[in-house]
């Protein structure tokens, strides 16, 4: 087990964003989170990086428990995410955006480089490689020099990624990777998120399109007001009644509208 998530209870004032929900995630899956808007994946994600403290309930991670550690240091243990937002660094290059995701796991970090050792001079060029291969990963080599608020959407979101990965997280906590993609970007999202997984590493992920969601995942988790509805494979939640109700078939009624 990777990650577990315990009893995880969150609180705004009076909003209940999660209520007592509880999953856990193998070593190597991708784990899909569903659900209506509002349901509370995000706050999910933000209660397994600790953006915001649960009101109750535990993140175990790897057999230790995590709750409450600082963001940066749940970073260093292994978990990185992307945001349903783009966050990129708009006038830097996509070396660079990289290149800071991996600032995380030198030992000089990124504001240091004024007096520049020999150390640091290695370690940037590490770093550079790092990235290098990162970029050449999510088919972005070729744009290195490109200012990242010049790159096509799906090409800032596959950005996003490379640079997630440069801190080697074990876990990447993915939010709405696919939003705003079109077909052939959506196409070319799974065969890296696929790849992702056949490096080792275990994928959460929050997904709206339902296809995408199903042919990735290898569990779901589905989420309803704050509270988790059905727990399965692709198979068992597109047959889960509750589900079908709550979520894929309001969806369906919307599309046939
Ligand atoms: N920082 C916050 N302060 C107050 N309420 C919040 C905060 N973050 C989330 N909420 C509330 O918690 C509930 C769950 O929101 P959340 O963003 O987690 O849902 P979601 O499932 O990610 O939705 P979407 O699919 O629209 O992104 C909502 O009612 C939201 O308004």
């Amino acid at each position: 087990m990777v990650l577990e998530v315990k009893n995880m209870t969150k609180n705004f004032g009076g909003i209940s964003a999660l209520t007592d929900v509880s999953f856990s995630i193998n070593e190597g899956d991708i784990f899909g989170l569903i659900g209506p808007n509002g349901a509370g994946k995000t706050t999910m994600f933000n209660m397994i990086t600790n953006i915001f403290e649960p009101t109750s309930g535990e993140i175990i991670f790897k057999g230790e428990n995590i709750t409450g550690l600082k963001p940066f240091k749940i970073t260093e243990k292994g978990i990185c995410r992307t945001y349903q937002n783009i966050r990129l660094f708009s006038q830097m290059s996509a070396l660079n955006n990289v290149m800071v995701g991996g600032h995380s796991q030198t030992r000089s970090g990124v504001f240091s480089s004024v007096f520049r050792t020999k150390t640091q001079r290695n370690e940037e060029k590490m770093l550079q490689e790092k990235a290098e291969e990162l970029l050449d990963l999510v088919g972005l080599l070729e744009h290195k020099d490109t200012i990242a608020e010049n790159l096509a959407y799906g090409q800032q979101r596959r950005l996003e990624i490379a640079r997630a990965l440069a801190s080697n997280p074990k876990l990447l906590l993915l939010d709405e990777p696919a939003a705003g993609m079109n077909e052939k970007e959506t196409d070319s999202l799974y065969d890296l998120i696929k790849m992702v997984q056949s490096r080792g590493i275990t994928v959460l992920i929050i997904e709206h399109d339902m296809p995408l969601v199903m042919k990735l995942c290898d569990r779901i988790a589905v989420l309803n007001f704050g509270e988790k509805l059905a727990e399965g494979t692709p198979e068992e939640i597109q047959n889960n009644e509750a589900v079908i109700e709550a979520y894929l078939g309001k969806e369906e009624d919307e599309v046939n509208a």
